[in-house]
C-alpha cells in the first residue's frame, strides 16, 4: 500500500517561547486539560518505551493515572515484560500523541516503582472487575486459550463475592521522573514548533527551541 499521498495540513497557530510556562509540569497540565476539553479518546493513553538488557526497544500503550511535579504514574503488572525491562534498565520514554490537536508531548526520564501504600490506594479505587482482572492475568506470559482466563476470572470472582479483593503484591504503579519534556505543535509547511525542557543540575528547567 502506497501512503505517500496521505498528507495532513497543520493549521494551528503555533507556539512561541513566551507562551510557555517555565514549569513543564504546568505546561503539561494545560495541554492535558485542553486534550480533555477537546474530548479526545483516552487522552491519558500514552506509548511507553523501555529497553531491557538485550537493548531491543519495546513499546506499548498504558494509561496515565496521576501526574504532578514528582512525575507521571501508570499502573501495571510487576512481572510483565515491561517490568523486567525496567528492572534491567530503569529508564523510559513516554509519548502522548494528541493528533486532533496537532500535538505531541515526549517525556524521557528515570522510572521507579511507587510505594505500596500509593499503589494500594489506587487499587482500592478500581472497580471490582478490574481488581479481579489484576489477579487473573499473568501479563505478557503465553496462555493456551481465552477460556482459561475466563475460568480463572470466575473462580476468583466466586472466591471474593462477599469480601474485598486482596491487593496483589505483583501489581502496582511506576513513576516516570522526567529529565526531558518536549512539546510539539504542528505548523504550516512542516515548520512545526518544538520546545524541549531539560532538567538542570540545580533542579531548574532550561527551555530550548528545536528544529522540526
Ligand atoms: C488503550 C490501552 C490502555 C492500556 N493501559 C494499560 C495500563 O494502564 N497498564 C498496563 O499494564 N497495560 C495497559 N495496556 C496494555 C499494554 O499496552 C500491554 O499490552 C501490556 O501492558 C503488556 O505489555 P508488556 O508485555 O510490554 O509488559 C493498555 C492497552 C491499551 C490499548
Amino acid at each position: 500500500m502506497d501512503l505517500t499521498s496521505l498528507r495532513a495540513k497543520y493549521t494551528t497557530k503555533g507556539l512561541d517561547i513566551k507562551d510557555l510556562n517555565p514549569n513543564p509540569f504546568l505546561e503539561f497540565e494545560l495541554w492535558f486539560n485542553q486534550a480533555m476539553d477537546a474530548k479526545l479518546t483516552e487522552p491519558n493513553a500514552f506509548s511507553l518505551a523501555t529497553v531491557g538488557a538485550d537493548m531491543m526497544p519495546s513499546i506499548r500503550t498504558v494509561l496515565l493515572k496521576i501526574f504532578d511535579e514528582k512525575g507521571f504514574v501508570f499502573f501495571t503488572n510487576y512481572k510483565s515484560n515491561k517490568a523486567k525491562q525496567i528492572e534491567q534498565n530503569p529508564k523510559a520514554a513516554a509519548l502522548f500523541a494528541w493528533l486532533d490537536l496537532e500535538r505531541q508531548v515526549k517525556i524521557e526520564g528515570n522510572i521507579e516503582k511507587i510505594s505500596t501504600t500509593e499503589s494500594l490506594k489506587y487499587f482500592l479505587s478500581r472497580p471490582k472487575g478490574s481488581q479481579i482482572g489484576a489477579w487473573v492475568s499473568h501479563q505478557s506470559q503465553v496462555i493456551s486459550s481465552r477460556s482459561l482466563l475466563e475460568q480463572k476470572f470466575d473462580e476468583i470472582r466466586r472466591k471474593f463475592v462477599k469480601g474485598e479483593v486482596p491487593f496483589p503484591d505483583f501489581w502496582g504503579g511506576y513513576i516516570i521522573k522526567p529529565t526531558k519534556i518536549e512539546f510539539w505543535q504542528g505548523g504550516q509547511d512542516r515548520l512545526h514548533d518544538r520546545f524541549v525542557y531539560e532538567l538542570q543540575s540545580d533542579n531548574s528547567w532550561s527551555i530550548s527551541r528545536l528544529a522540526p
